[in-house]
């Protein structure tokens, strides 16, 4: 059965996850990091974040207000950029989506505004 309420907000969120995801070119911020891979993150990330995982938090309507949505964003962006030296691959993917995300969010927000 359909499990997933389809309210307005939460078709919103869904779609501006998936322009975030687009411009995630290499899935760099699909899945957790993988703390098996990754044996250390935990040392250094206190709340990991992903879109996988803000995907699940929509359909659980986790997410009141567009500013929820949007610190998990944040959240990931930061991570990123805490965990990875500057001149790292990483570092550097986060820095583009954070500013394609920017404007994203940007649009959404209107968008949120308008159907209130
Ligand atoms: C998003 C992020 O920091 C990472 C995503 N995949 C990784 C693999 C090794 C170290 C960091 C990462």
């Amino acid at each position: 059965a359909l499990e997933v309420q389809l309210t307005p907000f939460n078709i919103l969120l869904r779609a501006v996850l998936s322009q975030l995801q687009q411009k995630d070119q290499y899935n760099v911020f699909a899945q957790p990091v993988s703390t098996k891979e990754v044996p250390d993150y935990l040392d250094h990330i206190e709340r990991p974040m992903d879109f996988s995982t803000m995907r699940t938090r929509i359909d659980g309507h986790a997410y009141r207000s567009l500013d929820q949505f949007e610190a998990d964003f944040d959240l990931i962006i930061a991570n990123c950029m805490k965990y990875n030296a500057k001149e790292t691959f990483f570092y550097k993917v986060a820095q583009r989506m954070q500013d394609h995300g920017g404007a994203i969010l940007r649009r959404a927000r209107k968008e949120a505004d308008r159907i209130g």
